[in-house]
């Protein structure tokens, strides 16, 4: 058997354009231009690739797209200013500012400094418990990304066996309560789970959200499941020449695709469809900001 490949590029593609022909609506009709505020502190090159093309997608789908490049010494203080500024900026919908912090910041203070209506990431405590509960409420990009392409695949996810490796705050855990919301039966593993070999062989649907290169392997997968690969991990790659390297997933592509019934690639899967889903929080956002409809099969 070989999978189906899930064509997370092709589908962020088309998120993209139902984002754009929201967005054009709301200009024509309501005279409202959604706005997305990017920050980001010091100068990691992989960060400001991520802003970049973010601030790119953002334009194209026709959204005003604010920049914010802060020094890697500034000042809690600042930052919470800026945040403060930010939220009560009409023309702001969207507020996300990228992670990592640098180490002198506090990660958990200065999400939640963020307005939660404007918290487009869906990192903000209330957004969390909001989602813990089954309310309305921001998202995670990555998780309802993943949420799209499986809905996508399956239809129905209910009554699905789905094991999730990896208990982060950003992936792991959101993606656990957005299956459980769907009626999978969800595990969630991780570093100390025993036999997670034998537990991902009883799912139907494998997450892989740790960040270790290509550590799901065939042998971890049942027989026609979905994996949906969350892991973007760049690996030396002699084979290309001297000093070439690779992007790689969590799970071993090439055994996995010949076990699975479908699986995500990578590059070209969960990674756009985290940008597009970002776009449709943006949009999200804008219309609840201002009482309207919000935009179908874009949110959760
Ligand atoms: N507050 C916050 N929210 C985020 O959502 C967030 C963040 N911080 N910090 C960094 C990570 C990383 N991230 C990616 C988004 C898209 C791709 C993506 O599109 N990747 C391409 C390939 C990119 C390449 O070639 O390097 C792909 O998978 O096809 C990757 C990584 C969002 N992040
Ligand atoms: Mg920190």
């Amino acid at each position: 058997m070989t999978a189906t490949v899930i064509d997370g590029k092709a589908f962020a593609a088309k998120v993209r354009e139902q984002v754009a022909e929201h967005v054009a609506r709301l200009k024509e009709e309501n005279g409202i231009t959604p706005g997305l505020a990017v920050v980001l502190v010091g100068e990691d090159p992989a960060s400001q690739v991520y802003v970049r093309s973010k601030g790119k997608q953002t334009v194209e789908v026709g959204m005003n797209s604010f920049e914010h490049k802060l020094d890697v010494d500034t000042s809690e203080e600042d930052l919470l200013a800026l945040l403060d500024e930010l939220n009560a900026d009409p023309a702001v919908h969207g507020i996300l500012v990228q992670l990592p912090l640098p180490g002198h910041l506090n990660e958990d203070l200065v999400i939640n400094r963020i307005d939660p209506a404007k918290d487009v990431d869906g990192f903000h405590i209330s957004n969390v418990g909001l989602l813990g509960t089954g309310q309305k409420s921001m998202v995670p990009c990555t998780p309802l990304g993943c949420l799209m392409m499986l809905r996508d695949h399956h239809g129905s996810l209910s009554g699905l066996n789905a094991v999730v490796v990896g208990r982060s705050n950003i992936v792991g855990k959101p993606m656990a309560n957005l299956l459980l919301r769907d009626s999978c039966t969800v595990t969630i593993a991780h570093s100390r789970t025993k036999e997670i070999e034998a537990l991902c062989k009883t799912a139907d649907i494998v997450v892989a959200a740790v960040g270790r290169p290509e550590m799901v392997t065939g042998d971890w997968i049942k027989p026609g499941a979905t994996v949906i690969d969350v892991g973007i991990n760049r690996i030396d790659a002699p084979e290309k020449g001297e000093g070439k390297t690779r992007l790689v997933g969590d799970c071993h592509y090439e055994s996995c695709a010949e076990v699975a019934g479908a699986i995500t690639p990578v590059p070209g899967g969960v990674g756009p469809m985290t940008i597009a889903c970002l776009l449709a929080n943006t949009l999200t956002a804008c219309c609840r900001a201002n009482d309207l409809a919000e935009p179908e099969g874009l949110t959760a």
